[in-house]
C-alpha cells in the first residue's frame, strides 16, 4: 500500500506519523510546495522509526509528482489553513486553485488512486477536486466528519464525566461552523441515549461546543489544528488499506441521498478497499432534515464561488 500526502504542514505531516505508527502502509510519499520541506519532515519522521517500531518507509519530495507515481490512496491538505476570527469559506480564493492543480497531478501518475480532500472549505473542495478529475464517486472522500464526530465524542465525555471510549456518536452535514450538524438525538454511551445522562439544555451547548471546535483551537494555536485532524484521515487511509468497511460520515458527492444531488456534503458512509463503499441514509427526524436543508443551502453557496 503505497500512500501519498499532499502538503507536509501540520496536518500532512501528523497524518503521515500517524499511518506510520500504526505501520499498516509499505510507502507514505509527502510532497510540498516548499523547496525541501517534505524532505526534512520525511527524514525527521523516518528517524522515530526504531524508536516508534515502524517499517513504513516515508520520503519526501519537492513537487515531483513522478515519486507519487501507483499510489493507492492520496491525501490531499495543500493550502492555507485559516487564523483565528476567519471561517473555512474564507480560505478558498486561495485553496481552490491547490486543489484543483493537485488533484489533476495526482490522476496523471496514480490512475487508479482513490483521493481524500482535507483542504478548506473541504465540501467544496471535495466538490471541486470531482469536477476536475471526473473520478468515480466512490474515489474521492472529503474528511470532516470523522474529526468533527471525533470532537463531538471528546465533548459529550466531558459532559458525562466519561471516557470518550463509552461514547458513540457522529456529526453530519457541512465541515463549517455553522453547517455541522451533531446527532444527539443518537449519541449513546454504552448503548444508552445520553439524553438518559444529560439535560436538553446541556445537550445544545455539547452541539454548540463541537460546531465550533475547530474554531476554538484556532483561536488557542494562532492556526488550526493537526493531532485530531491527522488521526482523523489517518484512520480513514488505515480502512481503505485494510479494508475494514468502517462506517465514518465523510463529504460524499450525493445523487438523491438525503434528497440532495450535485453536492459534496457529510453523509454516513461506509469506507472500505473501494473508497466509498455505501453512503448509508439514516431516519432523520424533521428538525435534522430541516438543518441538512439549510447546511446544504450554505455548502452550495460556497460551491457557487468556484
Ligand atoms: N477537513 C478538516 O477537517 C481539516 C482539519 C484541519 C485543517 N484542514 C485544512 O487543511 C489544510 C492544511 O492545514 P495545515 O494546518 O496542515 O496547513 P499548513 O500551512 O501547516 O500546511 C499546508 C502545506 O501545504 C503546502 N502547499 C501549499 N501549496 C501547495 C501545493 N500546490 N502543492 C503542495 N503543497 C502545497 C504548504 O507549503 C504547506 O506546507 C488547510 O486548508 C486547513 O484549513 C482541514
Amino acid at each position: 500500500m503505497k500512500v501519498t500526502v499532499v502538503g507536509a504542514g501540520a496536518v500532512g505531516a501528523s497524518c503521515a506519523e500517524y499511518i506510520a505508527i500504526k505501520d499498516f502502509a509499505s510507502e507514505v510519499v509527502l510532497i510540498d510546495i516548499k523547496e525541501g520541506f517534505a524532505e526534512g519532515k520525511a527524514m525527521d519522521l523516518m528517524q522515530t522509526a526504531s524508536l516508534n517500531s515502524f517499517d513504513t518507509k516515508i520520503t519526501g519530495t519537492t513537487n515531483d509528482y513522478t515519486k507519487t507515481a501507483n499510489s493507492d490512496v492520496a491525501v490531499i491538505t495543500s493550502g492555507i489553513p485559516r487564523k483565528p476570527g476567519m471561517t473555512r469559506e474564507e480560505l478558498i480564493s486561495t485553496n481552490a486553485g491547490i486543489v484543483k492543480f493537485v488533484a489533476e497531478s495526482l490522476i496523471k501518475h496514480s490512475p487508479n488512486v482513490i483521493i481524500i480532500v482535507v483542504s478548506n472549505p473541504m465540501d467544496t473542495m471535495t466538490y471541486l477536486a470531482h469536477k476536475a478529475t471526473g473520478l468515480p464517486k466512490n474515489r474521492i472522500i472529503g474528511m470532516g466528519g470523522a474529526l468533527d464526530s471525533a470532537r463531538f465524542k471528546y465533548r459529550l465525555a466531558e459532559a458525562l464525566d466519561c471516557p470518550a471510549s463509552d461514547v458513540d456518536g457522529m456529526v453530519i452535514g457541512g465541515h463549517s461552523d455553522t453547517g455541522m450538524i451533531p446527532l444527539t438525538r443518537l449519541a449513546t454511551r454504552n448503548s444508552v441515549p445520553v439524553s438518559a445522562f444529560l439535560s436538553a439544555d446541556k445537550l445544545e451547548t455539547v452541539s454548540e461546543e463541537t460546531k465550533v471546535g475547530g474554531a476554538t483551537l484556532t483561536k488557542l494555536l494562532g492556526t488550526s489544528a493537526w493531532y485530531a485532524p491527522g488521526a482523523a484521515v489517518s484512520a480513514m487511509v488505515q480502512a481503505i488499506a485494510c479494508d475494514t468497511k468502517k462506517m465514518f460520515p465523510c463529504s460524499c458527492l450525493l445523487e438523491g441521498e438525503y434528497g440532495l444531488s450535485d453536492i459534496c456534503i457529510g453523509a454516513p458512509a461506509i469506507i472500505g478497499k473501494n473508497g466509498i463503499e455505501q453512503i448509508v441514509e439514516i431516519e432523520l427526524d424533521a428538525t435534522e432534515k430541516a438543518k441538512l436543508a439549510e447546511s446544504a443551502d450554505a455548502v452550495r453557496k460556497t460551491n457557487g464561488l468556484l
